[in-house]
This record gives C-alpha cells, sequence and structure tokens, in this order.
C-alpha cells in the first residue's frame, strides 16, 4: 500500500517535505553532486538569526493591527553575473525613497523588506523552452541553471546553490552595511536619488518632499532632539525575503535558534509561498508549516476562500499576528470580483493576517514581438482596486510587493518616462519578469502614498 503523508499524519522536520510531492524542482543529473552541494550548505553559517525573523514578526503584527504599512521589493530574479555594490545599492536607495514618501503620507511606520539577497529561483509555467525548433529546460534562475539559450547553460547545476549562498552573503553584508552605516541616515535623504531619475518630473517631486525632512529635522534639532545621535533617524531595519522555492536550498539552511529550541528558515527573513507551490498537500507548505519566520502566501484568481482557511489552519495554527502575510496578485481586472471572498473569509474566521497587493504577477502580457512587460495604468489599477475593496470590506491594506530595481531599465511599458512597447528593447535586462525601473518605482510610491493620505484623513 502506498503511504500519503499529510501534514496532519507527518511528523515535521527540516527534510519532512521529502515525502510530499514537490512542485517546480529541477531534476538533477547527479544527485550525488547534489548531496555534496547540500551538505556543504547545511555547514556553513545561516544567513539571517531567528531573533532578526521573530523581531520581524512583530512589525508585521503592528501592520496586521493597522498600525504600520508594509512595502517588499526588489528583483524578479536576481542574478549572479548583475551581483555589484551599484545593483544593490540602487535598489536598496529606491527603497528607502519608496519608504520615506510612504511614512510621510501614512504617518505610520513603514516594515521594509527587499526581495534582495536570496530571489535566485524561479517557477516557471512550462518546462521547457522550445526556440527554433529546439526545445530546453526553462530557465529556473541562478541557482538552479543559466539563461543563455545552450543545453550547457540550461542543465541544472548544483555548485549554483553554493554560489547562490555566497552572493546571498555578499549582498545582505553590503545592505546591512547600507542600513546601519550611514547611508540610510535621514540627513542623507538627498544624496538618494539616482541621476537618472534626478532631472525627471519624480525626481524634482522627491527634491521636495526631502526638502521638508531636511528642514523638520532641522527644526527638531533646534528644539533640542538630537537627531544626529537617534538610530530612528541614523539607521533603517531592512529585511530581506526570498520565494522559498528550492526546498534542497531552504533545508540545509534551516536551524533551531537556541534561545527558543524552534526551527527557522536561516536564508532569509521572510519566506514566501508562490502561486505555483502552495498547494496543501505539497512539499512547500509541510516546509513552510515548521519554521518560525514570517510566511507570505501568493494568491492568485482562483484561490479559493476554503483553501485559503485551510492553509491558515496548517501554516499559523496558533493565528500568530504577523505570521502570514497574504500577498494578492489577481490583474486589475479580477481584483475586484475575487478578492471579497477571500477577506469576508478571513474576518468571518477572525484570521490574524498582513493584506499585501503584488499588482505585478496578474498583469503580464506579452507583446506582438513576444516579449513580457506590464503595463503602468494597469499595475497602478490594481493597486487602487486592493485600496478599494479592502475598504469597502472593512479591512486593512497593509502593504504593496513590487518587481522593482533602481537600474534605468526598460521593462514595464506607461509612466510619466512614456515608454512604449517599441522602447522594451533598449534596456530589457531581466532573465524573467519585467520589473520597475527606478523612475516608475517612485512614481507608483508618489500614488501609493496619496492613497495612504487619503485614508489617513478618512
Ligand atoms: O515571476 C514569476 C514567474 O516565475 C514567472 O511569471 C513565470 O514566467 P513564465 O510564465 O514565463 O514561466
Ligand atoms: C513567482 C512569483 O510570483 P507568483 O508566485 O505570484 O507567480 C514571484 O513573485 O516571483
Amino acid at each position: 500500500m502506498i503511504e500519503i503523508a499529510t501534514s496532519a499524519t507527518t511528523t515535521w522536520s527540516p527534510d519532512s517535505w521529502r515525502r510530499f510531492p514537490v512542485a517546480q524542482m529541477p531534476s538533477y543529473p547527479d544527485p550525488a553532486a547534489l548531496a555534496s552541494a547540500d551538505k556543504q550548505l547545511a555547514a556553513w553559517p545561516p544567513l539571517i538569526f531567528g531573533r532578526e525573523a521573530a523581531t520581524l514578526r512583530e512589525r508585521l503584527a503592528a501592520v496586521s493591527r493597522g498600525k504600520a504599512f508594509l512595502l517588499q521589493g526588489g528583483d524578479c530574479a536576481e542574478s549572479f553575473d548583475e551581483l555589484s555594490a551599484g545593483t544593490v545599492r540602487d535598489s536598496f536607495r529606491v527603497i528607502l525613497q519608496m519608504a520615506v514618501l510612504l511614512t510621510f503620507a501614512a504617518s505610520c511606520p513603514v516594515v521594509k523588506i527587499g526581495r534582495m539577497a536570496g530571489q535566485y529561483a524561479k517557477p516557471r509555467s512550462s518546462d521547457a523552452e522550445t526556440v527554433d525548433g529546439v526545445s530546453l529546460p526553462s530557465y529556473r534562475g541562478d541557482i538552479v541553471n543559466g539563461a543563455e539559450f545552450s543545453p550547457e547553460a540550461r542543465m541544472a547545476d548544483p555548485q549554483r546553490l553554493l554560489r547562490a549562498y555566497s552572493h546571498s552573503a555578499a549582498t545582505l553584508n553590503l545592505l546591512r552595511a547600507m542600513a546601519q552605516g550611514g547611508f540610510a541616515d535621514l540627513h542623507e535623504v538627498h544624496r538618494w536619488t539616482s541621476d537618472f531619475v534626478r532631472h525627471s518630473p519624480q525626481g524634482e517631486r522627491f527634491e521636495a518632499v526631502a526638502q521638508s525632512i531636511e528642514e523638520a529635522l532641522a527644526f527638531m534639532e533646534a528644539c533640542g532632539f538630537d537627531a544626529s545621535s537617534s538610530p530612528q533617524v541614523k539607521e533603517v531595519e531592512f529585511y530581506t525575503s526570498h520565494e522559498a522555492l528550492h526546498l534542497h536550498y531552504e533545508e540545509a539552511l534551516t536551524r533551531r535558534d537556541d534561545a527558543t529550541g524552534r526551527w527557522y528558515g536561516g536564508s532569509a527573513h521572510m519566506l514566501w509561498l508562490g502561486e505555483r507551490t502552495r498547494s496543501l498537500d505539497g512539499a512547500h507548505v509541510e516546509y513552510m508549516r515548521g519554521i518560525d519566520n514570517p510566511i507570505g502566501c501568493k494568491l492568485g484568481p482562483n484561490a479559493k476562500p476554503d483553501d485559503l482557511l485551510r492553509l491558515l489552519d496548517t501554516l499559523n495554527p496558533g493565528n500568530v499576528e504577523g505570521r502570514m502575510v497574504l500577498i494578492t496578485r489577481m490583474g486589475a481586472d479580477l481584483l475586484a470580483e475575487r478578492l471579497p471572498a477571500l477577506i469576508a473569509a478571513v474576518q468571518r474566521e477572525q484570521r490574524s493576517v498582513v493584506w499585501c497587493c503584488d499588482p505585478m504577477h496578474g498583469n503580464t502580457v506579452t507583446t506582438s514581438a513576444g516579449v513580457k512587460t506590464r503595463d503602468f495604468p494597469r499595475i497602478l489599477a490594481e493597486v487602487r482596486s486592493f485600496f478599494d475593496v479592502h475598504a469597502a470590506a472593512g479591512s486593512y491594506a497593509g502593504g504593496v510587493h513590487f518587481e522593482m530595481t533602481g537600474q534605468d531599465v526598460t521593462e514595464c511599458t506607461g509612466g510619466a518616462q512614456g515608454l512604449t512597447e517599441a522602447g522594451l528593447q533598449a534596456r530589457y535586462l531581466s532573465a524573467c519578469d519585467p520589473r520597475l525601473n527606478g523612475s516608475q518605482s517612485l512614481e507608483l510610491a508618489f500614488l501609493v502614498a496619496e492613497m495612504l493620505k487619503a485614508r489617513r484623513r478618512g
């Protein structure tokens, strides 16, 4: 008789996911080499500590109570080759700028989480890609294989797990240095704008806000408040996150917290389940239920209220505040129709969650030239609809989640720069999905800031 594992009958351990069907996992030609990479990773230190994940849970608990707002953003897929001080700094500073605008508008703390330092694995719609009659395995993120269309590059290579770890460690090291070492000091706010944005309408609008902040700091200092030595002014709390897709990587970095005896995922502060890997009976849910980090769960337009409640039963049986972030990504057209039933179920069962809007993944289109893009007005429409639906239901729209970069890429159409389909090829660098560039990200932040301000004023 075949035994069917279920979360209810399985004792959790970092490797208990291996008894469950696992979606989106590449096949490795050399299992011994994979096991050896797993072993090496397990011997290395975790990238974060359990206490940090617990602090993030406290911050997210404040969001779930309507006392803070969540901003989560970063690359669709980080790339080994693109990693440099410049790329990390550019994304970080745009997230800081967005956070400043949102804090200013909402007058509440903004919890900042990067899709950074580990966002190397990608789920795909199809296992294979065919070009001119040649079929090869799909690119699944740099942790698995290479984006180049050749049989060698597309072969799943376990050594890439180790490179993903070292690239994540290098990224995190810089992020920590910038968050705490002076770069994020509010006195430096004028320096966060990159050159290509500085002279755009967004850049000029941001300068006006930066000027107000500078004056407010000077005023506080004149009143005797020592802003120059206050950690709230000089540093930011910045957290990392990625989709917990590659379960070999996640298992190998799972650690037990000495202080509490609880397990946590050591690869990032927050991990999320993707739309394609949130099956209740699947390996990804099994892995996530046992770790103590805050957990995100993507919810597409076909998510059913009962499935959501059963997921919450499994992932957060104690209904712990700040544990669950529900990231809806339904598309601008469907959100108003599909989201209310999910909100109603959560309200009826009094579940504590953070509701977050990912307006990217439900709005992807392919142009006639075969380029994947997203149109800025549709992204904005989904965010607006998200706020409206929550307001109508008496629920708190708690955050936003974007695929973005600080670089001057041309991947999403629209926005004040007037990017057209014809202009996409100029600097299309993403190996997977299209991101907002620095200017579009700021533009969106201004619009979200207006919604937050309107909500605050009732
Ligand atoms: O980022 C999300 C997914 O990995 C991506 O949308 C999948 O793209 P595909 O449909 O081209 O496989
Ligand atoms: C794959 C992603 O999203 P989704 O699971 O919502 O498609 C992602 O955010 O990278």
